[in-house]
């Protein structure tokens, strides 16, 4: 049985367990519970603080987890284990901040931050040294209240600082994601293989639609040029001589602007559709 942790709260906890739901695994009936089996697909899901699920995995307590790639690098047993697969969701960046029009420095500095390991870590490689000042959260705060003169934080999009009166300095410390992790060399079973090709799908089925259209077939080199699909687009026959119907897979992203070109190439009855899952 593959035992696998997710985080039990937080802002991470429900993109995963949605991720996982989409990908066909059973998921915890309340937010109150913290193990679910899925006997059906053979897993076991522990719902655990996201900061310890590193701890669990790089002993081998646990198989895998899914937790912040910021949270693994701050907790001294992330060294034990190894990233599989970024998830997409949970992005932001850890950045030093300081009130708007300070210097930007961080030598002798009082440094406020709910991540001492990376503050630590950054100093170090930068031969740096200063007073890291370990908070719970709402860090933001610890410079106007006198506590710090430099924070390091998640930044997503900076409103929170902004609100505050700080302002971001220097290159980010690291950029974070919701993350796959397994104990570090450790090796992946059927189960796991599983698993991956799983959350694979769900991670492409997010970010591909399925574009079909009808084009006349002296236009089908260049239709297909813009819609070249992930391996090839499939090209059906049309009742209407002279005409074809394909399909291929295109980036969300760039649906429009493909679908604007077709209809500029003579393409019509253009449709899009999203895509729940999918094996590549
Ligand atoms: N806007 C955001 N605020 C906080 N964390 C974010 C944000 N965007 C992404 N994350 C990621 O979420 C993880 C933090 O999750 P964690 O569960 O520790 O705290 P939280 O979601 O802020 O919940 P709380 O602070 O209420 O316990 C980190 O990996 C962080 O990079
Ligand atoms: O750049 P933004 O979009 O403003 O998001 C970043 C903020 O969100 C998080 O706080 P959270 O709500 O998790 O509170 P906490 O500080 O108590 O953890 C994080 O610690 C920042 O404060
Ligand atoms: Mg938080």
């Amino acid at each position: 049985m593959l035992r696998i942790a997710l985080p039990n709260k937080g802002g991470l906890s429900a993109p995963a367990q949605e991720m996982l739901r989409e990908a066909g695994y059973r998921q915890r009936p309340s937010e109150r519970d913290l193990t679910c089996l899925d006997a059906e697909n053979d897993v076991e899901f522990f719902y655990l603080r996201p900061r310890d699920i590193a701890t669990y995995v790089s002993s081998g307590d646990l198989d895998l987890g899914i937790t912040g790639r910021d949270l693994v690098r701050d907790n001294g047993s992330g060294a034990g284990t190894e990233e599989l697969l970024d998830l997409g969701f949970g992005r932001s960046t850890f950045r030093y901040a300081t009130r708007v029009g300070s210097k930007h420095e961080l030598g002798g500095q009082r440094i406020a931050t709910s991540f001492p390991e990376l503050v630590l870590k950054d100093l170090a490689a930068r031969g740096e040294t200063a007073t890291v000042i370990r908070l719970e959260g709402a860090v933001e705060n610890a410079v106007r209240l006198g506590v710090a003169d430099v924070i390091a934080d998640v930044v997503e999009t900076g409103a929170t600082l902004r609100q505050a009166g700080l302002e971001v300095f220097g290159e980010p410390l690291m950029e974070s994601s919701a993350i796959l992790i397994r104990r570090e060399g450790g090796t992946s079973n059927g189960s796991t293989a599983q698993l991956l090709r799983r959350l694979q799908g769900v991670l492409v089925a997010r970010r591909y639609v399925m574009l079909a259209y009808d084009v006349r077939a002296d236009m089908l080199e260049d239709a297909c040029a813009l819609t070249p699909g992930i391996e090839s687009p499939t090209i059906s026959p049309l009742h209407r001589e002279g005409w074809v119907a394909v399909q291929a897979m295109v980036l969300l992203a760039d649906s429009h602007r493909i679908m604007d070109e077709l209809y500029e190439l003579g393409a019509r009855g253009i449709l899009v559709t999203s895509i729940h899952a999918c094996r590549l």
